[in-house]
C-alpha cells in the first residue's frame, strides 16, 4: 500500500475513533458509519435521517445470534465473523444499543427484535467499515447508512466524514506495511545486563514494536528467538490471568543462559483486539466463556494477529533462520509463509497459577497449542 493510503487509513480510524464519521467508497454502493460507542447521540440521529431509509446496526453474525436476531451459530462456524446489517427501527429508542452494548448485557433479546429489522448479509464497503473499526480497536458494532456510489447527500456535509476507498481494508493489505528502524539504546537488565532495544516504526503511523536483543545473537545462526504479543495485565502488572509475564521473563533469562537471542515484542494487546476489547472479554470471561468464546462474543476473531511485522523485523536484524520460543503452532506456521525458517520449536510454557488453568487449558483444547 502506498504511504498516502497508509497515512488516509489512519486518518479514517482515528476519526472513527473520536466519534467522526467515515465514508468509505466502494463500485457497489458508498457507506456512511459512526461508531456508536464514540459519536454523540445528535450526530447518529442526523446519520439515520440522512436518506429516506433507516440506518442499520453492522454487527458480526454471531453477535446478531447471540442478541436473538438470528438463530444461534456453531462456536466454529467462520460465518459467525462475517457482518451482517440490521435496520435500526427507531434511532432514538435505545433499545437497539443492546445489541451494540460489548457485554449484551440484560434480556434484551425481545427488545432488540422489536428495536432492529429483518437482517441481510452486509455489502462490502459494510465490511470494510467493520475493519476500519477493528483496526481502531472499536468494538465492531456500527451505525451505518449505505448511500449509491459516489453521491453524497447535501445533508452528510455537516457530518464531515473522512472518505475513503473501501478497497484498502481489504485483507492483506491493512497489516504490515514497511517498518523503520528508528532508535537503538542499550538497556541494561535485571535478567540479561547486556541487551539492546531496536525500536521499529510502522509506515501506517500505528504503533512502534520493539526488538529486545539479549547478548549477541550471530546473525545467519538459528539464534533463539520469541514472538511476545504485548499483554499490559501480564507483562506490566503480573497479571496471574494468563501466562505472558512468565513467558515473557523467562525468554529473557533463557536467551541470557545460552548466549543470546531476540524477542520482538509486538504492538499487539490482546491477540490484537486492543486492551479494551481485552477487558470487555475478561469480563465476559468471567461470565463463564473462555477466551476464544469471549473474543467472538464481541465480534473479533479469536485470534486477530498478523505475524509479518515480526518476519520483518528479523529480517531486518539479520536473523532469517530461528529456534522459536513458542507453544503456538499458528507463529511457526506464520512465519514460514513470510520467509524466517523456523528450524526447531522450543516449548515455552510455565505451571499453572491458581487463576489462569482454564485459560491454558482452552488454548490446548481451541487453539491447538501445544501444552
Ligand atoms: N483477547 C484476549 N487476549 C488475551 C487473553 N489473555 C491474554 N491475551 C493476549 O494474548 C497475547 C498472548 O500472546 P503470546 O504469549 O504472544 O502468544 P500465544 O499465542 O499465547 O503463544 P505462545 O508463543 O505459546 O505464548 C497477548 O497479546 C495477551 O494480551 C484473553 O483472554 N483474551
Ligand atoms: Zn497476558
Amino acid at each position: 500500500m502506498s504511504e498516502a493510503n497508509e497515512r488516509h487509513l489512519q486518518r479514517a480510524q482515528a476519526e472513527l475513533r473520536a466519534g467522526g464519521a467515515v465514508l468509505l467508497r466502494d463500485d457497489q454502493n458508498d457507506v456512511l458509519v459512526l461508531s456508536p460507542e464514540r459519536a454523540a447521540p445528535d450526530r447518529l440521529a442526523a446519520l439515520a435521517t440522512l436518506t429516506g431509509a433507516p440506518a442499520d446496526l453492522l454487527i458480526s453474525r454471531r453477535r446478531a445470534a447471540l442478541a436473538g436476531l438470528v438463530a444461534p451459530i456453531d462456536p466454529d462456524d467462520p460465518r459467525g465473523v462475517e457482518p451482517v446489517a440490521a435496520p435500526i427501527r427507531d434511532i432514538h429508542d435505545p433499545s437497539w444499543r443492546l445489541a451494540a452494548d460489548p457485554m449484551l448485557s440484560g434480556d434484551g433479546a425481545a427488545a432488540r427484535a422489536h428495536a432492529l429489522g429483518r437482517l441481510r448479509p452486509a455489502g462490502r464497503a459494510s465490511a470494510a467499515a467493520i475493519a476500519l473499526a477493528k483496526r481502531g480497536g472499536l468494538l465492531p458494532a456500527l451505525v451505518a447508512v449505505e448511500l449509491p456510489a459516489g453521491q453524497l447527500p447535501g445533508g452528510a456535509t455537516a457530518l464531515d466524514p473522512v472518505i475513503i476507498d473501501a478497497r484498502l481494508l481489504k485483507e492483506g493489505q491493512i497489516a504490515a506495511g514497511h517498518l523503520t528502524r528508528v532508535a537503538e539504546a542499550r538497556v541494561p537488565l535485571a535478567d540479561a545486563e547486556n541487551c539492546r532495544l531496536i525500536a521499529f516504526r510502522p509506515a501506517d503511523g500505528g504503533p512502534e514494536h520493539l526488538a529486545i536483543v539479549v547478548g549477541e545473537p550471530e546473525p545467519g545462526a538459528p539464534i533463539l528467538a520469541r514472538l511476545h504479543s504485548e499483554c499490559f495485565t501480564g507483562d506490566l502488572l503480573g497479571s496471574l490471568r494468563c501466562d505472558c509475564g512468565e513467558q515473557l521473563k523467562g525468554a529473557i533469562r533463557t536467551m541470557a543462559a545460552s548466549g543470546g537471542g531476540v524477542v520482538l515484542y509486538l504492538a499487539q494487546e490482546g491477540r490484537g483486539i486492543g486492551l479494551i476489547n481485552k477487558l470487555r472479554a475478561y469480563a465476559l470471561q468471567d461470565r463463564g466463556l473462555d477466551t476464544v468464546d469471549a473474543n467472538l462474543t464481541l465480534g473479533y476473531e479469536a485470534d486477530e494477529r498478523d505475524f509479518r511485522p515480526a518476519a520483518e523485523m528479523l529480517r531486518a536484524l539479520g536473523h532469517t533462520r530461528i529456534r522459536l520460543l513458542t507453544n503456538n503452532p499458528a507463529k511457526v506456521v506464520a512465519l514460514g509463509a513470510h520467509g524466517i525458517e523456523v528450524v526447531e520449536r522450543v516449548p515455552h510454557a510455565f505451571p499453572a497459577n491458581g487463576h489462569n488453568a482454564g485459560y491454558l487449558s482452552t488454548k490446548a483444547r481451541r487453539a491447538g497449542h501445544m501444552l
